[in-house]
């Protein structure tokens, strides 16, 4: 692919030292698989990053999952894997675990979270190949193991969003999950933290889904030039809407990393 022309890419590619680059996983650096435990990341994705990182500002993972998951689906067999991404940082769970030179940060879970436990699986068992999954931080339950998924999210929304009513808790809406987290942070907060502490002077960030749209708010609001990238799905048009590039999927970011690794030299 033939890179575009764009302001806040031409920024990312004019002063790397000062670029932070942040990415989503699912959807972005990995595929969309049916069984969630099942992903897997891009296996290219580790090395382009890998290079990225030792001319970037630097390299952030902005994700819904814990840090350690993300870092175990990261895993490839032969090549690196995303654990030998120089200096990368990890922002899991929407920005509230931080994992960065093997070591995670975090705030303590919230209280909320046993009623949950206690009440969602008694609400997926009501749905066909509905399917709960514990966090730790975070509950979610996924419908694209069910006969209608789209039907069986919008079936959902109403109990779920009671459920995270009484446990004081947020609802994250996905693609074809819903997903009861703490409140109070969100991609963007997480992106604009990261950037000040860097004090970044340009910002790419990637992602597919609807939680990565408040890191493109994010991204607009930085006052730095910067790049809003989709990886692109039919699943999901919310977010192309508001990218500056759209490219195809997982392979397509990769595609589009490595034509930006290609363009620093
Ligand atoms: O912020 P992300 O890195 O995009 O994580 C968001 C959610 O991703 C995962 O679910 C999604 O990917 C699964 C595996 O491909 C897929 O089965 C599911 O339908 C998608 O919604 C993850 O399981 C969630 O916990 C994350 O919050």
């Amino acid at each position: 692919m033939t890179l575009p022309r764009h302001e806040g890419l031409d920024a990312v590619l004019a002063d790397p030292a000062g670029a932070v680059i942040g990415l989503d996983f699912d959807g972005t650096l990995s595929s969309i698989v049916p069984d969630p435990a099942a992903a897997h990341v891009h296996p290219e994705a580790p090395g382009v990053l890998a290079d990225l990182a030792g001319r970037l500002g630097a390299v952030a993972i902005v994700t819904g999952r814990p840090p350690l998951t993300a870092l175990a689906l990261g895993a490839t067999a032969d090549g690196p894997s995303l654990e030998d991404v120089p200096g990368l940082v990890i922002l899991g769970h929407y920005g509230l675990e931080r994992w960065e030179d093997g070591r995670i940060s975090a705030p303590p879970p919230p209280p909320g979270l046993d009623l949950v436990r206690a009440r969602l699986p008694e609400i997926a068992r009501s749905l066909d190949g509905v399917v709960v999954e514990d966090k730790d931080r975070a509950v979610a339950v996924h419908t694209r193991r069910a006969p209608d998924p789209a039907a069986a999210l919008e079936a959902l929304r109403e109990p779920v969003a009671a459920l995270a009513a009484e446990a004081g808790l947020a609802v994250e809406p996905g693609r074809m999950v819903l997903e009861l987290r703490p409140p109070g942070m969100d991609k963007g907060k997480a992106l604009s933290s990261f950037l000040a502490e860097r004090e970044a002077r340009s910002v790419m960030f990637v992602g597919d889904d609807l939680g990565d749209l408040a890191a493109f708010d994010a991204v607009d609001r930085a006052g730095i030039p910067g790049v809003r990238v989709c990886s692109g799905s039919a699943e999901v048009t919310a977010l192309a809407e508001r990218a500056d590039v759209v490219v195809d999927g997982p392979d397509g970011v990769v595609a589009f990393l490595r034509e930006v690794r290609a363009a620093l030299d």
